[in-house]
């Protein structure tokens, strides 16, 4: 059993597989059931009540891709989940909807595939959001072009993904015509993780069946002209691919919100940075300053305006989040000392 397992993971197990616990790694999540994939193969999986316990909030719960401790019982094909074992690389978004809370996507991912297909999906402000969440995720970013039959301006394309995402590969490929597809391969090596990531339609699921040989996900038929198409994948699941990679499929994602992700701007707009560090005042908002670098690179025509609106755009988007999760944290933290003065008023009651 390869899935992954390495020194890193071996080196936090070693004190429960003394204890006679084993590891497994998880494929799939509904409603907190797991299934995980283990030696004894596939096991479904709980987590004990003192994980559940001790959880302070979603990201303590077993995600896609996280190699957790386990407890099995083959003859029923099921297991308890003890504990997870520390994540070396991690896809968080903010959860969907109005609440201010972390969604983990998968862990322990190597190499990300930013899927974009080269039809009238393509959008580079998309692009940049995808390459943030995958820097600060700590896995390695690959773009990946889908659909290059359909594009006859494959070359001003790349030129226009390059500008953008300085220093990741791109690899321009068309499952329909099975052209591209080898230079993936170095990604999938044996024990590799890939996670797959696009919107909906941009032929994901495509790619996972000529990449395995077989039909693992079923492909939506899209009408003539509209490559919005409905919606097929559900779930994100990890599975193996013949050649020993794995691979993490998740569900085109219409709400891709960011989630903590300072860093993950700075790396994605390394350009726009690094002009900012040539202005003339250190907290320059690149307005009407003096000797600001950045409005002058404008000007020359190094840096595009829709680039760096699009870098002020995210920058917002973060601050505001920022901005709730500390008013949550702060209720959060009142709610906990109300009942904590409230128990110690009852405890410290005269009876009468
Ligand atoms: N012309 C062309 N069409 C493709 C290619 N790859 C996929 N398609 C088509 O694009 C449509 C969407 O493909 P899917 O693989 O279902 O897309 P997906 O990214 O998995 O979508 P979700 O499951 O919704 O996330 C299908 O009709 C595919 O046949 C390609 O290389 N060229
Ligand atoms: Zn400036």
């Amino acid at each position: 059993m390869s899935l992954g397992w390495d020194d890193f993971f071996a080196s936090h197990a070693n004190t429960f597989l003394e204890q006679g616990y084993e590891v497994g790694r998880i494929a799939l999540e509904h409603k907190r059931i797991y299934r995980i994939l283990t030696t004894h193969g596939e096991l479904l999986g709980e987590v004990t009540g003192k994980l559940r316990y001790e959880a302070a909030g979603r990201e303590d719960y077993p995600a896609v891709g996280d190699w957790v401790v386990i407890s099995p019982r083959p003859e029923e094909k099921k297991a308890s989940i003890h504990a997870i074992l520390p994540r070396r690389s991690k896809f968080s978004r903010k959860a969907a909807g109005v609440s201010v809370e972390e969604q983990i996507v998968a862990t322990n991912v190597d190499t990300v595939f930013l899927v974009n297909a080269l039809n009238n999906d393509f959008n580079l402000r998309r692009l940049e959001r995808y390459l943030i969440l995958a820097w600060e995720s700590g896995a390695n970013p690959v773009i990946v072009l889908s659909k290059a039959d359909l594009c006859d301006d494959l070359e001003a394309k790349l030129a226009e993904v390059e500008a953008v995402a300085v220093g990741v590969p791109v690899h321009a490929i068309s499952s329909e015509l099975g052209m591209g597809l080898d230079a993936l391969q170095p990604y999938l090596g044996s024990g590799k993780t890939v996670a797959l990531l696009g919107s909906s339609g941009v032929g994901k699921s495509t790619l996972i069946n000529s990449l395995s040989g077989q039909t693992r996900q079923l492909v939506q038929d899209v009408r003539e002209g509209d490559d919005r198409g409905r919606h097929t994948t559900t779930h994100r699941e990890l599975f193996q691919l013949p050649g020993g990679g794995l691979m993490i499929d998740t569900p085109g994602m219409r709400e891709l919100q960011l989630w903590d992700a300072e860093e993950g701007i700075r790396d994605a707009f390394d350009d726009v940075e690094k002009l900012a560090a040539q202005c003339r005042f250190y907290d320059c908002q690149h307005a009407k300053e003096p000797g600001c670098a950045v409005r002058q690179a404008i000007e020359d025509g190094r840096l595009e305006q829709a680039r760096f609106d699009s870098y002020r755009k995210l920058q917002r988007e973060l601050a505001h989040l920022a901005r709730k999760e500390d008013a949550r944290l702060r209720s959060a933290e009142k709610d906990k000392w109300k009942k904590i003065t409230m128990g110690m008023r009852n405890s410290g009651k005269p009876k009468r």
